[in-house]
């Protein structure tokens, strides 16, 4: 991946024995340890509320990565050894009293770094808590978990508590999308290779599609998704990020404010989608009882916990547009639900066609080229260009196909990291160019709060669609009212 740091980390994990630290932040930071990217004497302490003791807790971790870690990449002294960094202490994060036993724990020569993966009302309890422990200096750095809040006003709230204590420049806000490798292929793609630079706006580009389709359901987490719901969860961050990376103008640098003041423009640029517009550019869904991979699954309403009259989106579909130069009149389609036939991340680049077409005129549909964005799973990309039939027989007649980069077969010998591996990484080099700034997150905010604002006032309820389809048909109806449709690989 890159070079070891050679300064020594404390990272206190509070919120260990939750979802996240244990299906994604212990075996990410166990792959940094097997990637000889932690430092000798680099440290964890694992906080969390259950009264656990150390043996106990290393004991379930081991077990965890052993059924998480694929086979091939658990190397048993690698597992020992990174167990033995790890420390357990029971905690109630509200409990200002017992974090003066953190800064005892700590060594104060090492990297402190202080991971929350804990609801976000948390964040300001844990940062005061932490400083009045006297766990708190102007290296540390503090990593947060999206969502930060649950609108603009009380993402304000968050991030003025976390200001409080820590400065801009300490503050590491985790989006996941932007660790994965594909997506930061976008900045590589985009601004490494002139071909794209010179095509990238609205003189050559139709139309944008953003897909990010999850297979699975709400997998127990029903608390938190009834209040979030698909837009919040998945929208406000990951798409909208993704959407950055594709339309943001060129930064003069890589360093983090110089690609974190480019994603804000286009934030900014964002077309309000006001009460007249969102019937038509915003379809919201649910979906009922199905099947997915072929097995009989239950609708939102029957999951366990579920409350059985809400009005949660699980599913959503934008037309999302620029007011900007380079975008005027280039639609964004972005649609992302649970639930949907596959696991599918995407983006399709729709380039408009020559301006004077001489074929077959029953071809003329062919006559736009794609740049298809494959982010996950089958990571790679192509791009559908046109050629002629080969024969004598077939005249002029054209054909598209792909110029195909598929990365596990022209990369191989390569080992694709997972996103946190990647972000916990930078996290300890001190890199913020791969994580959110303040205002990113409020500009954010504040255009899904609008569309949020807008679908209470209409009163209308989510449009139903049965698991293991690709959501409600009005988000067909959406794009086929502009004479397009979603993309499918045929
Ligand atoms: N899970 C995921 O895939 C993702 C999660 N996130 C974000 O990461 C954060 C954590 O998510 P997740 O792991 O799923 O959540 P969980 O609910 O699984 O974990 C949160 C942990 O925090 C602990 N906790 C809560 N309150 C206290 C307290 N007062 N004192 C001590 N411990 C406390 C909980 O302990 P207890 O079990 O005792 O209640 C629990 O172990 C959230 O902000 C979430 O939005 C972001 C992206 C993906
Ligand atoms: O942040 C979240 O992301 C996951 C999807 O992440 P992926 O890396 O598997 O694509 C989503 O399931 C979850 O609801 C959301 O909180």
């Amino acid at each position: 991946m890159a070079d070891r740091t050679d300064t020594p980390c404390d990272l206190m994990l509070f919120g260990a024995l939750g979802d996240l630290a244990m299906r994604k932040l212990f075996p990410a930071l166990y792959q940094l340890d097997r990637a000889g990217l932690l430092a000798d004497n680099s440290r964890i302490l694992a906080l969390a509320r259950r009264p656990l003791t150390i043996d106990p807790f290393r004991q379930q971790l081991a077990e965890n990565l052993r059924t998480l870690v694929p086979e091939a990449e658990q190397n048993p002294e690698v597992i020992d050894r990174f167990i033995g960094r790890v420390d357990y202490l029971q905690l109630d994060f509200a409990e200002e009293s017992r974090f003066e036993s953190l800064n005892e724990w700590r060594n104060h020569d090492n990297q402190l770094i202080v991971y929350m993966a804990t609801p976000p009302g948390l964040y300001g309890v844990i940062a005061r808590n932490l400083k009045a422990g006297n766990c708190c200096t102007d290296r540390t750095r503090v990593v947060v978990e999206k969502p930060i809040g649950h609108d603009l006003e009380s993402s304000r709230v968050v991030n003025d508590e976390l200001g409080e204590v820590y400065q801009e420049t300490q503050l590491f806000r985790m989006d996941h999308y932007l660790g994965k490798e594909t997506v930061q292929n976008l900045i590589a793609l985009r601004f490494a290779n002139n071909l794209f630079a010179s095509q990238w706006d609205q003189n050559h580009i139709s139309h944008v599609e953003i897909t990010v389709a999850e297979s699975v359901g709400i997998e127990g987490r029903w608390g938190y998704f009834d209040r979030a719901g698909q837009l919040r969860d998945m929208v406000q961050s990951h798409l909208l990020q993704l959407l950055c990376l594709i339309a943001m103008d060129p930064p003069s640098d890589l360093s983090p404010d110089s690609i974190r003041d480019e994603k804000v423009k286009v934030l900014k640029a964002l077309k309000t989608v006001n009460p007249d517009s969102v019937g038509q550019n915003v379809v919201r869904g649910q979906y009922t009882a199905g099947t997915s991979e072929g097995k009989p699954v239950p609708g939102y309403l029957e999951e366990e916990g579920a409350n059985r009259s809400s009005e949660t989106e699980t599913f959503v579909a934008i037309k999302a547009e620029l007011d900007n130069w380079r975008w005027a009149g280039v639609p964004f389609y972005i649609r992302t639900g649970k639930r949907l036939p596959e696991k599918l991340s995407q983006i399709i680049i729709h380039f408009k066609p020559a301006p004077h077409y001489i074929f077959d005129p029953d071809q003329k549909h062919l006559a736009n080229n794609k740049l298809i964005i494959r982010l996950q799973p089958d990571e790679g990309m192509a791009l559908k260009i046109l050629t002629k039939e080969q024969g004598l027989d077939k005249g002029m007649r054209l054909r598209q196909g792909p110029l195909e980069l598929t990365f596990s077969e022209t990369f191989s010998e390569d080992r694709t990291p997972d996103a946190y591996e990647r972000l916990l990484w930078e996290v300890m080099r001190g890199n913020q160019y791969l994580f959110l700034r303040r205002d990113e997150v409020e500009y954010a905010w504040r255009w899904v709060d609008r569309i949020i604002r807008n679908w209470h006032d209409s009163g209308e309820p989510p449009k139903r669609y049965a698991a293991g389809t690709w959501g409600p048909v009005a988000s067909i109806a959406m794009i086929t009212r502009d004479g397009r449709s979603w993309y499918e690989d045929v």
